[in-house]
Order: C-alpha cells, then structure tokens, then sequence
C-alpha cells in the first residue's frame, strides 16, 4: 500500500516570491512528523494546503494515493486541523462547543463519548463557560474538537504555545497515544526540546540553515 500523505512538488506563492516551492514529502500511518523553519517559511501555509483550507499555486498533494483534485470533500472526512489561533464559541460551555462542533462533523457522537474524548484530554470542566478557561485549556478544547470526527491526519500548528509544562506533557503523551494507534500527526513548534521528545522526525521548511542545522547537529 502507498503513503497516507504524499505531497508532490508543491509550489504557492501570493505574489511574486514564492513561499513553497518543489516541497516534496510522505508520510505514514503511526508517524508524529515536526516541521521546523523560521517564522514566514511557510509552515502554516503547508498545513493549510494539507487541511485543502488552501490551493496550491502548483503541485499536488494526495492521501492514500488519491489526488485532492476532485475528491477534497471526501478526503477531508480523514482531516483534523488545529490551527494556531483559537476558534470557539466563547459564551457557550465547554460540552457545548463539543456539541456545536459535532454537529458539523460528519460523524455522530453521544454526549458520553464527547466527555470521554475531553477527559483523555484531562480536560473536565464540561459545563465552564469558554471564556472562563485558560488559554492552554481552550487549546486542549480546539485539539479535542479536531478529533470528533477521529481523523487519520492530524495536523497541528503550534498546539502547545502557551501551554503550561503539565498540559504540554499531557498533550504529548496523548499525541503518542494517538499515533499508537495509527493516527498520522504532522505538527509545528518552536521548541526544538518537545519537537526532539516528541516527533519521530522533523522536515525542515524555509531558507534559513539554522533550523536545518539546529537538526543535524543533534
Ligand atoms: N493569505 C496570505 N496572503 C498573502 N501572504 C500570505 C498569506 N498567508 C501567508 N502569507 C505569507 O506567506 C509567508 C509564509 O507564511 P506562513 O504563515 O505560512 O509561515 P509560518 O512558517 O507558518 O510562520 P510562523 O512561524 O510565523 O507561524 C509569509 O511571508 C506570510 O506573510
């Protein structure tokens, strides 16, 4: 069988430079992927292509060898998404959103199950008010959103900034468990020290050498 995610020469551009240019990658089943590179390299754009929250200029990226072309719809069932802003409905509780957002999935989902997937977040202030929780529990709330629907592909943009050490190690283990269970989770981060502990391994992106040699030298 073929790759979860082939992306295939890939190129975007907004005006005249381009951002992405020929980036090839592939990606299986069971693999915690970090990308890595300097702010501006063109991390979240990748991922947004990957999400088909955005086309590429040029290229092609395919999920279990079928081409997003016409079967975007489709594919994007096997899609979760967390970008690095918060999106939640702040007046409505925590089971709320959950519910809120089940309701647009294409899967249906008990309330107990809901809980059962916050709780595996350690997150159980079901019935507080979003905009009552910290910012590292609203990200544990938008990741846990993004697996209503249990998605094959994960796709994280910077999920832990901001997130306290215990949290961070709880999203972690939580992220292991997924991938465990043949989950593919492609993920964005700063801190070389969790993209180390965490990620089987990294993709450099971007023009600066830095991060490529941040990666190499160990
Ligand atoms: N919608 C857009 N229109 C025009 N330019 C954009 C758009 N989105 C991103 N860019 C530009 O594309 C480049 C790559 O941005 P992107 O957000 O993908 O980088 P990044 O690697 O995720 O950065 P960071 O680490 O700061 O999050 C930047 O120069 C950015 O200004």
């Amino acid at each position: 069988m073929g790759h979860l995610l082939k992306v295939d020469a890939l190129y975007k551009s907004y005006g005249k430079e381009p951002v992405l240019e020929d980036f090839n990658m592939q990606a299986d089943r069971g693999e915690i992927i970090g990308l890595v590179g300097e702010n501006g390299a063109g991390k979240s754009t990748l991922l947004r292509i990957i999400a088909t929250l955005n086309r590429p200029t040029d290229g092609e990226v395919y999920i279990d060898e079928q081409s997003y072309g016409k079967n975007y719809k489709k594919l994007r069932r096997k899609i979760g998404y967390v970008p690095q802003e918060i999106e939640l409905w702040e007046e409505l509780s925590v089971i709320e959103n959950m519910r809120f957002f089940e309701k647009l999935s294409h899967e249906n989902r008990s309330v107990p199950e809901l809980k059962n997937l916050l709780s595996e977040l350690h997150l159980e202030k079901y019935d507080t008010k979003v905009s009552r929780l910290s910012g590292g529990m609203k990200r544990k709330l938008n990741l846990a959103i993004s697996l209503i629907h249990e998605p094959e592909l994960l796709l994280l943009d910077e999920p832990t900034s901001g997130i306290d050490l215990k949290s961070r190690i709880e999203i972690g283990k939580f992220l292991k468990g997924l991938a465990g269970k043949g989950a593919l989770i492609i993920y964005t981060s700063h801190d070389m020290t969790e993209i180390r502990e965490l990620c089987d391994r990294t993709i450099f992106i971007g023009k600066d050498p830095f991060y490529k040699n941040i990666l190499t030298d160990g």
